[in-house]
């Protein structure tokens, strides 16, 4: 059988683990591809480290990406550099040229993606992108074909495997943030610019990607409230962890009447959860179906070669689907863009959820009861809480609350009321729970 001819660009630790992965399992991934898929041409400007992962084989070296987008030999231009900038040109330009793109972009396809979908949909071409979404996990795959009966209610999923490590061996092990963001630089977890990871902001391009996915709607990373880790202090993982709950980064795509909520930030997950047990780099997703109820799905979400899985499958997917009608497709995001939903995304303001709070109070009687009644006021209902002794020779301790849902605008008039009080010092710290 005819091989069907890759152009792969990037060969740095994604494109590194899909070159050695698609020559190992060579064997079968052409029997379940049905036919040989053979890299033909790597592009990288790095083109000694392409010379050692490809040493010995027949496949041309270049450092010109736009020579492979326009080689007419290449049905399918696997796009592996990362960013939005060449990415962007090299991935429209391989469209325009009619090749079949597979990506593991997700900053490109949160922010550029209705440009890309549009111009591979009036091209016939695809874009498949399992990889840009968990790593290894095959959740585009599950959310466009697995749960494809159902009405998606929400989604939540640990989607960034550098903050998901950095949380854990900060609580594990004591060590320092800065010490192991080092460390999931140098196992190849995290961005070239890791502010993407700790900001929060991968995880939104990655949240980004779902919720078009699950309610049919445009990318709208810009409508995206992003927060990361960086804010985050050892003593609320610590009294969370009092209370029941772990600290999570989630990315978090929720239905409502009103529209969607599409958010990233350190989130209270009681400790029972499966989730809330996810460790390390890797990553869960939990989706809620209407017909299904919910389902989570769990596995490595960086890496060489958990990546790798995922790129390959999408090779796999658009080999078998090369030969079928483009006009009876399924779209990309599984919809087509007249069927888009009208669904705005809303403003942080109006999310409904659970708060912990940490103030710093005066230890003075009556303290309390001022602090509830504002509360109570606002109709906000307190589900746990903890007030500590004064440390020896303080006059101030802590109080934590959790609460009830409520919408984020009521509890930040709240929290500004409670931080007028002449007895509270400082800032309120908040942060928010779900109880998934
Ligand atoms: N690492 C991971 O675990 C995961 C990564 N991803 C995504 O996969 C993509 C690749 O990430 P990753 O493999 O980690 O990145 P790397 O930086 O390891 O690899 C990118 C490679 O592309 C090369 N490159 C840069 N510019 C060009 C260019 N103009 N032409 C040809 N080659 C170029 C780089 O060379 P040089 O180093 O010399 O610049 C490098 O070798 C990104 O979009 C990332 O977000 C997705 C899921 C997981
Ligand atoms: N930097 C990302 C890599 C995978 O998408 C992460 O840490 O999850
Ligand atoms: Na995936």
């Amino acid at each position: 059988m005819k091989p069907i001819n890759v152009g792969l660009l990037g060969i740095g630790t994604v494109g590194g683990g899909t070159y050695t992965v698609l020559k190992r399992n060579a064997e079968e991934i052409t029997r379940r591809a049905g036919r040989p898929i053979r890299i033909t041409t790597v592009a990288d400007k790095n083109l000694e480290l392409a010379r050692s992962v490809a040493a010995g084989d027949e496949v041309k070296l270049s450092d010109d990406a736009f020579a492979v987008v326009a080689d007419p030999e290449v049905d399918i231009v696997v796009e592996l550099i990362g960013g939005y900038g060449i990415a962007r040109e090299l991935v429209l330009k391989a469209i325009e040229n009619g090749k079949h793109v597979v990506t593991a972009n997700k900053a490109l396809l949160a922010v550029h993606g209705n440009e890309i979908f549009a111009a591979a949909q009036k091209k016939g071409v695809m874009v498949a992108f399992e990889a840009a979404v968990a790593g290894g996990i095959p959740i585009i795959k599950a959310l466009r074909e697995g749960l494809s009966a159902n009405r998606i209610q929400w989604l939540a999923g640990i989607i960034n495997g550098t903050t998901n490590f950095i949380l854990s061996e900060m609580r594990d092990k004591g060590l320092p943030f800065a010490e192991v963001l080092k460390e999931a630089q140098a196992l190849g977890y995290a961005e070239a610019d890791p502010t993407f990871d700790i900001e929060g902001v991968d995880a939104a391009h990655k949240a980004t990607i779902m919720s078009a996915i699950a309610f049919g709607i445009p990318m709208q990373f810009d409508k995206a409230y992003v927060e990361g880790i960086t804010k985050l202090q050892a003593v609320d993982i610590a009294y969370a962890e009092q209370l029941g709950y772990r600290i999570k980064l989630l990315g978090i795509a929720r239905r409502r009447d009103e529209g969607v909520e599409l958010r990233v930030h350190p989130t209270l997950i009681p400790e029972k959860r499966l989730i809330a047990n996810v460790e390390g780099a890797m990553n869960a997703v939990l989706v809620q179906g209407d017909a299904v109820g919910a389902t989570l799905y769990y596995g490595k979400g960086a890496g060489a070669e958990p990546t790798a899985s995922a790129v390959i499958a999408d090779l796999v997917d658009v080999t078998r689907l090369h030969t079928a009608d483009p006009e009876h497709r399924v779209p990309h995001l599984a919809f087509q863009p007249d069927q888009m939903q009208d669904v705005a995304v809303l403003p942080i303001d109006e999310v409904v959820t659970s708060y912990y709070l940490r103030l710093r109070v005066e230890d003075k009687p009556g303290v309390l009861a001022d602090i509830t009644r504002i509360l109570a006021d606002s109709q906000i209902s307190i589900d746990a809480m903890i007030q500590k002794e004064p440390a020896e020779g303080e006059a101030q301790t802590d109080i934590i609350m959790l609460t009830h849902q409520t919408v984020e605008k009521n509890a930040n008039a709240a929290i500004a009321k409670i931080e007028a009080l002449p007895v509270v010092q400082g800032k309120v710290t908040r942060l928010r729970l779900e109880n998934l």
